[in-house]
Protein backbone atom coordinates (compact mmCIF):
# COMPACT_ATOMS: atom_id res chain seq x y z
CA UNK A 1 0.00 0.00 0.00
CA UNK A 2 1.27 3.71 -0.39
CA UNK A 3 2.60 4.11 3.13
CA UNK A 4 5.67 5.56 3.07
CA UNK A 5 5.58 7.87 0.63
CA UNK A 6 3.44 10.71 2.15
CA UNK A 7 5.19 13.90 3.29
CA UNK A 8 4.06 14.95 6.91
CA UNK A 9 3.26 18.58 5.88
CA UNK A 10 1.52 17.56 2.54
CA UNK A 11 -0.99 15.15 4.00
CA UNK A 12 -1.75 17.32 7.45
CA UNK A 13 -4.17 19.24 6.20
CA UNK A 14 -6.56 16.41 5.03
CA UNK A 15 -6.02 14.16 7.99
CA UNK A 16 -6.55 17.46 10.57
CA UNK A 17 -9.48 18.19 8.90
CA UNK A 18 -11.18 14.63 8.67
CA UNK A 19 -9.70 11.83 11.38
CA UNK A 20 -11.30 9.12 8.73
CA UNK A 21 -9.44 10.56 5.40
CA UNK A 22 -6.36 8.47 4.68
CA UNK A 23 -2.96 10.60 4.72
CA UNK A 24 -3.00 10.89 0.90
CA UNK A 25 -0.19 12.98 -0.22
CA UNK A 26 -0.69 16.12 -1.83
CA UNK A 27 0.96 16.62 -5.11
CA UNK A 28 1.55 20.16 -5.51
CA UNK A 29 3.69 20.41 -2.55
CA UNK A 30 5.87 18.10 -3.83
CA UNK A 31 6.00 19.32 -7.44
CA UNK A 32 4.64 15.93 -8.87
CA UNK A 33 1.90 16.90 -11.55
CA UNK A 34 3.12 14.65 -13.93
CA UNK A 35 0.37 14.20 -16.16
CA UNK A 36 -0.61 11.32 -17.85
CA UNK A 37 -1.19 10.90 -21.34
CA UNK A 38 -5.03 10.45 -20.93
CA UNK A 39 -5.78 13.79 -18.67
CA UNK A 40 -4.78 15.65 -21.92
CA UNK A 41 -7.73 13.82 -23.58
CA UNK A 42 -10.83 16.44 -23.62
CA UNK A 43 -13.39 16.30 -21.70
CA UNK A 44 -16.95 16.26 -23.89
CA UNK A 45 -19.87 16.24 -21.11
CA UNK A 46 -22.23 13.91 -20.22
CA UNK A 47 -23.05 11.01 -22.08
CA UNK A 48 -26.31 9.02 -22.37
CA UNK A 49 -26.35 5.33 -21.59
CA UNK A 50 -28.63 2.84 -23.03
CA UNK A 51 -30.56 1.27 -19.90
CA UNK A 52 -31.20 -2.85 -20.60
CA UNK A 53 -34.12 -4.05 -18.96
CA UNK A 54 -32.85 -7.56 -17.16
CA UNK A 55 -36.12 -9.48 -17.63
CA UNK A 56 -36.03 -8.90 -21.27
CA UNK A 57 -31.93 -7.73 -22.58
CA UNK A 58 -33.28 -8.71 -25.80
CA UNK A 59 -31.10 -7.39 -28.41
CA UNK A 60 -30.29 -3.85 -26.36
CA UNK A 61 -27.82 -6.01 -24.63
CA UNK A 62 -25.64 -7.44 -27.07
CA UNK A 63 -26.29 -4.10 -29.22
CA UNK A 64 -24.80 -2.12 -26.17
CA UNK A 65 -21.41 -4.60 -25.55
CA UNK A 66 -21.02 -4.25 -29.57
CA UNK A 67 -21.35 -0.17 -29.58
CA UNK A 68 -20.27 1.09 -25.51
CA UNK A 69 -19.56 -2.00 -23.47
CA UNK A 70 -21.33 -0.13 -21.04
CA UNK A 71 -25.18 0.36 -20.42
CA UNK A 72 -27.33 0.95 -17.32
CA UNK A 73 -29.65 -2.07 -16.30
CA UNK A 74 -33.23 -1.74 -14.68
CA UNK A 75 -35.49 -4.77 -13.45
CA UNK A 76 -32.39 -6.18 -11.78
CA UNK A 77 -34.62 -6.97 -9.03
CA UNK A 78 -31.84 -6.12 -5.89
CA UNK A 79 -33.86 -5.11 -3.29
CA UNK A 80 -33.69 -1.29 -2.64
CA UNK A 81 -33.31 -1.94 0.94
CA UNK A 82 -30.29 -4.29 0.49
CA UNK A 83 -28.53 -2.06 -1.35
CA UNK A 84 -29.35 0.78 1.56
CA UNK A 85 -28.21 -1.19 4.60
CA UNK A 86 -25.14 -2.16 2.06
CA UNK A 87 -24.29 1.78 1.92
CA UNK A 88 -25.14 2.86 5.17
CA UNK A 89 -22.75 0.33 7.33
CA UNK A 90 -20.61 1.21 4.26
CA UNK A 91 -20.63 4.46 5.09
CA UNK A 92 -20.19 4.17 8.59
CA UNK A 93 -17.44 1.73 8.86
CA UNK A 94 -15.33 3.79 6.07
CA UNK A 95 -16.35 7.60 6.62
CA UNK A 96 -17.06 7.96 10.12
CA UNK A 97 -14.20 5.92 11.98
CA UNK A 98 -10.93 6.90 12.10
CA UNK A 99 -8.37 6.26 9.74
CA UNK A 100 -6.07 4.04 12.07
CA UNK A 101 -9.36 1.56 13.02
CA UNK A 102 -9.91 1.14 9.42
CA UNK A 103 -6.35 0.54 8.83
CA UNK A 104 -6.40 -2.60 11.40
CA UNK A 105 -8.92 -4.11 9.40
CA UNK A 106 -8.90 -7.20 7.11
CA UNK A 107 -9.80 -6.39 3.29
CA UNK A 108 -9.09 -2.32 3.61
CA UNK A 109 -7.23 -0.77 1.14
CA UNK A 110 -6.54 2.95 0.35
CA UNK A 111 -4.50 4.52 -2.67
CA UNK A 112 -5.30 2.24 -4.83
CA UNK A 113 -7.43 -1.67 -4.74
CA UNK A 114 -4.49 -3.26 -6.58
CA UNK A 115 -1.47 -4.55 -4.86
CA UNK A 116 1.66 -3.16 -5.71
CA UNK A 117 4.23 -0.67 -5.06
CA UNK A 118 3.07 2.68 -5.80
CA UNK A 119 4.83 6.30 -6.94
CA UNK A 120 3.08 9.22 -5.43
CA UNK A 121 1.68 10.07 -8.60
CA UNK A 122 -0.35 6.49 -8.38
CA UNK A 123 -1.80 7.11 -5.44
CA UNK A 124 -5.73 7.28 -6.22
CA UNK A 125 -7.73 9.61 -3.77
CA UNK A 126 -9.93 5.95 -2.61
CA UNK A 127 -10.15 3.81 -0.19
CA UNK A 128 -12.21 0.72 0.29
CA UNK A 129 -12.89 -2.65 1.63
CA UNK A 130 -12.20 -5.65 -0.76
CA UNK A 131 -15.03 -8.16 0.13
CA UNK A 132 -13.96 -12.21 -1.47
CA UNK A 133 -17.52 -14.15 -1.42
CA UNK A 134 -16.62 -17.43 -3.03
CA UNK A 135 -17.28 -20.43 -1.37
CA UNK A 136 -13.99 -21.29 0.49
CA UNK A 137 -13.95 -17.33 1.72
CA UNK A 138 -16.06 -16.96 5.74
CA UNK A 139 -15.51 -13.22 5.50
CA UNK A 140 -17.04 -12.72 8.76
CA UNK A 141 -14.64 -15.23 10.51
CA UNK A 142 -11.98 -12.73 9.41
CA UNK A 143 -14.26 -9.85 10.20
CA UNK A 144 -12.59 -8.00 13.76
CA UNK A 145 -15.07 -5.81 14.19
CA UNK A 146 -19.17 -6.03 14.88
CA UNK A 147 -18.80 -3.08 12.11
CA UNK A 148 -16.87 -5.37 9.67
CA UNK A 149 -19.23 -8.54 10.38
CA UNK A 150 -22.23 -6.71 9.37
CA UNK A 151 -21.10 -5.21 5.80
CA UNK A 152 -19.48 -8.98 5.41
CA UNK A 153 -22.95 -10.52 6.05
CA UNK A 154 -24.70 -8.12 3.74
CA UNK A 155 -22.07 -8.28 1.18
CA UNK A 156 -23.01 -12.07 0.99
CA UNK A 157 -26.31 -10.91 0.76
CA UNK A 158 -26.25 -8.47 -2.22
CA UNK A 159 -23.00 -11.00 -3.72
CA UNK A 160 -25.73 -13.42 -4.05
CA UNK A 161 -27.71 -11.25 -6.30
CA UNK A 162 -24.83 -9.91 -8.35
CA UNK A 163 -24.16 -13.72 -9.43
CA UNK A 164 -28.02 -14.20 -10.44
CA UNK A 165 -27.22 -10.88 -12.66
CA UNK A 166 -24.17 -11.97 -14.08
CA UNK A 167 -25.05 -15.35 -14.85
CA UNK A 168 -28.23 -13.49 -16.40
CA UNK A 169 -26.46 -11.12 -18.45
CA UNK A 170 -23.82 -13.71 -19.60
CA UNK A 171 -26.27 -16.34 -20.37
CA UNK A 172 -27.83 -13.60 -23.07
CA UNK A 173 -24.17 -12.71 -24.22
CA UNK A 174 -23.10 -16.54 -24.67
CA UNK A 175 -26.01 -17.09 -26.66
CA UNK A 176 -25.27 -13.99 -28.96
CA UNK A 177 -21.85 -15.50 -29.27
CA UNK A 178 -22.61 -18.78 -29.87
CA UNK A 179 -20.76 -20.18 -27.11
CA UNK A 180 -20.59 -24.04 -25.73
CA UNK A 181 -22.71 -24.71 -22.57
CA UNK A 182 -18.87 -25.70 -21.58
CA UNK A 183 -17.30 -22.65 -22.36
CA UNK A 184 -19.90 -20.81 -21.27
CA UNK A 185 -19.64 -21.91 -17.60
CA UNK A 186 -15.44 -21.84 -17.77
CA UNK A 187 -16.05 -18.11 -19.09
CA UNK A 188 -17.82 -16.90 -15.70
CA UNK A 189 -17.28 -18.71 -12.81
CA UNK A 190 -19.45 -17.98 -10.47
CA UNK A 191 -18.24 -18.25 -7.06
CA UNK A 192 -15.26 -16.11 -7.54
CA UNK A 193 -16.84 -12.89 -7.94
CA UNK A 194 -15.70 -10.18 -5.18
CA UNK A 195 -17.19 -7.14 -4.15
CA UNK A 196 -15.64 -3.79 -3.30
CA UNK A 197 -17.12 -1.10 -1.34
CA UNK A 198 -15.09 2.57 -2.26
CA UNK A 199 -15.32 5.67 -0.48
CA UNK A 200 -13.50 8.53 -2.66
CA UNK A 201 -13.35 11.44 0.15
CA UNK A 202 -13.44 14.79 -0.59
CA UNK A 203 -10.70 16.06 -2.08
CA UNK A 204 -9.18 19.43 -1.93
CA UNK A 205 -7.23 19.44 -4.95
CA UNK A 206 -8.58 20.01 -8.43
CA UNK A 207 -8.05 17.43 -10.81
CA UNK A 208 -6.91 14.54 -8.68
CA UNK A 209 -8.48 11.26 -9.64
CA UNK A 210 -9.96 9.02 -7.43
CA UNK A 211 -9.30 6.17 -9.51
CA UNK A 212 -7.05 6.15 -12.63
CA UNK A 213 -8.00 5.56 -16.21
CA UNK A 214 -8.23 1.24 -16.58
CA UNK A 215 -10.31 -1.33 -18.35
CA UNK A 216 -11.59 -3.91 -16.02
CA UNK A 217 -9.49 -7.49 -16.29
CA UNK A 218 -13.39 -8.85 -15.02
CA UNK A 219 -15.98 -10.01 -17.93
CA UNK A 220 -18.13 -8.18 -16.64
CA UNK A 221 -18.68 -5.31 -13.48
CA UNK A 222 -21.77 -4.25 -11.69
CA UNK A 223 -21.47 -0.58 -10.34
CA UNK A 224 -24.14 0.46 -7.60
CA UNK A 225 -23.42 4.37 -6.64
CA UNK A 226 -24.65 7.01 -4.91
CA UNK A 227 -25.68 10.41 -6.08
CA UNK A 228 -22.46 12.10 -6.37
CA UNK A 229 -20.72 11.13 -9.07
CA UNK A 230 -17.85 11.56 -11.06
CA UNK A 231 -17.41 8.58 -12.52
CA UNK A 232 -16.38 9.09 -16.61
CA UNK A 233 -15.75 6.66 -19.37
CA UNK A 234 -13.61 7.28 -22.80
CA UNK A 235 -16.18 7.40 -25.75
CA UNK A 236 -15.25 9.13 -29.31
CA UNK A 237 -11.65 10.51 -28.09
CA UNK A 238 -12.88 11.98 -24.98
CA UNK A 239 -14.01 12.00 -21.40
CA UNK A 240 -17.79 11.32 -20.70
CA UNK A 241 -18.82 11.82 -17.55
CA UNK A 242 -21.76 9.02 -16.80
CA UNK A 243 -24.34 10.59 -14.10
CA UNK A 244 -24.83 8.96 -11.40
CA UNK A 245 -28.74 6.89 -10.81
CA UNK A 246 -28.29 6.65 -7.31
CA UNK A 247 -27.98 3.52 -5.21
CA UNK A 248 -29.50 2.24 -1.84
CA UNK A 249 -33.52 2.94 -2.50
CA UNK A 250 -32.23 6.73 -3.96
CA UNK A 251 -32.48 7.83 -7.58
CA UNK A 252 -33.72 5.45 -10.02
CA UNK A 253 -32.03 2.40 -8.39
CA UNK A 254 -30.76 1.23 -12.17
CA UNK A 255 -27.29 -0.11 -11.56
CA UNK A 256 -24.43 0.29 -14.11
CA UNK A 257 -22.65 -2.32 -16.15
CA UNK A 258 -19.30 -2.09 -17.94
CA UNK A 259 -17.57 -5.41 -19.61
CA UNK A 260 -14.11 -6.28 -18.89
CA UNK A 261 -11.14 -7.50 -20.79
CA UNK A 262 -12.00 -11.34 -20.77
CA UNK A 263 -15.37 -10.62 -22.45
CA UNK A 264 -13.54 -8.28 -25.04
CA UNK A 265 -10.96 -11.25 -25.53
CA UNK A 266 -13.84 -14.33 -25.95
CA UNK A 267 -15.69 -12.37 -28.36
CA UNK A 268 -12.81 -11.74 -30.29
CA UNK A 269 -13.05 -7.48 -30.20
CA UNK A 270 -17.06 -7.96 -30.84
CA UNK A 271 -18.02 -6.42 -27.34
CA UNK A 272 -16.06 -3.66 -26.27
CA UNK A 273 -14.45 -3.40 -22.71
CA UNK A 274 -14.97 0.60 -21.59
CA UNK A 275 -12.03 2.94 -20.45
CA UNK A 276 -12.77 4.77 -17.34
CA UNK A 277 -11.87 6.15 -14.22
CA UNK A 278 -13.38 8.39 -11.19
CA UNK A 279 -12.64 11.96 -11.04
CA UNK A 280 -12.08 12.92 -7.27
CA UNK A 281 -14.47 14.02 -4.72
CA UNK A 282 -15.06 18.17 -4.38
CA UNK A 283 -17.56 18.75 -1.48
CA UNK A 284 -19.44 15.47 -1.06
CA UNK A 285 -17.73 11.86 -0.23
CA UNK A 286 -19.07 9.46 -2.83
CA UNK A 287 -19.49 6.15 -2.60
CA UNK A 288 -19.81 3.00 -4.93
CA UNK A 289 -20.49 -0.82 -4.22
CA UNK A 290 -18.65 -2.82 -7.22
CA UNK A 291 -18.87 -6.32 -8.02
CA UNK A 292 -16.22 -8.30 -10.18
CA UNK A 293 -17.04 -11.03 -12.15
CA UNK A 294 -14.38 -13.68 -13.62
CA UNK A 295 -13.51 -16.90 -15.29
CA UNK A 296 -12.62 -19.56 -13.66
CA UNK A 297 -8.69 -19.32 -13.65
CA UNK A 298 -7.86 -22.41 -15.75
CA UNK A 299 -10.11 -20.92 -18.73
CA UNK A 300 -9.29 -20.88 -22.25
CA UNK A 301 -9.89 -17.77 -22.95
CA UNK A 302 -10.19 -17.93 -27.14
CA UNK A 303 -12.25 -16.94 -30.09
CA UNK A 304 -12.00 -18.02 -33.79
CA UNK A 305 -10.13 -15.23 -35.78
CA UNK A 306 -9.25 -13.46 -32.31
CA UNK A 307 -6.09 -10.94 -32.74
CA UNK A 308 -5.05 -12.50 -28.89
CA UNK A 309 -3.20 -16.17 -28.67
CA UNK A 310 -5.07 -17.95 -26.62
CA UNK A 311 -4.55 -17.76 -23.11
CA UNK A 312 -5.66 -18.78 -19.29
CA UNK A 313 -7.47 -16.42 -16.99
CA UNK A 314 -4.75 -17.39 -14.81
CA UNK A 315 -2.08 -16.40 -16.98
CA UNK A 316 -3.82 -13.30 -17.51
CA UNK A 317 -3.88 -12.30 -14.07
CA UNK A 318 -0.42 -12.81 -13.35
CA UNK A 319 1.03 -10.95 -16.51
CA UNK A 320 -1.25 -7.83 -15.04
CA UNK A 321 0.30 -8.36 -11.61
CA UNK A 322 3.52 -8.45 -13.04
CA UNK A 323 3.20 -4.98 -15.31
CA UNK A 324 1.66 -3.51 -11.98
CA UNK A 325 4.65 -4.22 -9.86
CA UNK A 326 7.06 -3.25 -12.96
CA UNK A 327 5.61 -0.18 -14.26
CA UNK A 328 3.02 0.88 -11.92
CA UNK A 329 0.27 0.26 -14.66
CA UNK A 330 -1.50 -2.08 -15.79
CA UNK A 331 -1.09 -3.32 -20.04
CA UNK A 332 -3.75 -5.77 -20.32
CA UNK A 333 -5.05 -7.60 -23.48
CA UNK A 334 -2.20 -5.72 -26.27
CA UNK A 335 0.07 -8.65 -24.13
CA UNK A 336 -1.16 -11.13 -26.00
CA UNK A 337 -1.74 -10.11 -29.04
CA UNK A 338 -0.04 -12.18 -31.91
CA UNK A 339 2.22 -10.67 -33.83
CA UNK A 340 2.38 -11.62 -37.53
O1 LIG B 1 -16.27 3.44 -8.13
C1 LIG B 1 -16.61 3.33 -9.31
O2 LIG B 1 -17.65 3.83 -9.72
C2 LIG B 1 -15.75 2.61 -10.31
C3 LIG B 1 -14.65 1.76 -9.74
C4 LIG B 1 -13.91 1.00 -10.80
O3 LIG B 1 -13.86 1.37 -11.93
C5 LIG B 1 -13.21 -0.25 -10.46
O4 LIG B 1 -13.12 -0.60 -9.29
O5 LIG B 1 -12.73 -0.94 -11.37
FE1 LIG C 1 -13.19 -0.22 -13.18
Amino acid sequence: MATGTESPAATAAAAMADPSCPPFPLLEEEGQHEREEEENVPHGGELELPTVDLEAPGEALAAACRRLGVFRLANHGVPADLSARLFAVARDLLGRAPFHNKQAQPGYFWGTPALSSLRVRDVNWVEGFHLALGRDHQPTAAASSPDLAALADLAREYGAHMARVARTLFGALAAALGLGAGQASAYLAEHDGFLRAYRYPPCPEPGRLGMEAHTDSSVLSVINQDLVGGLQVLHGGAWRDVAPCGGGGTGTGKLLVNLGDMARAISGDAFRSVRHRVAASRGDERLSLCYFAFPRDDAVISCRGSRYRPFTYAEFREQVQADIKATGSKVGLERFLVHH
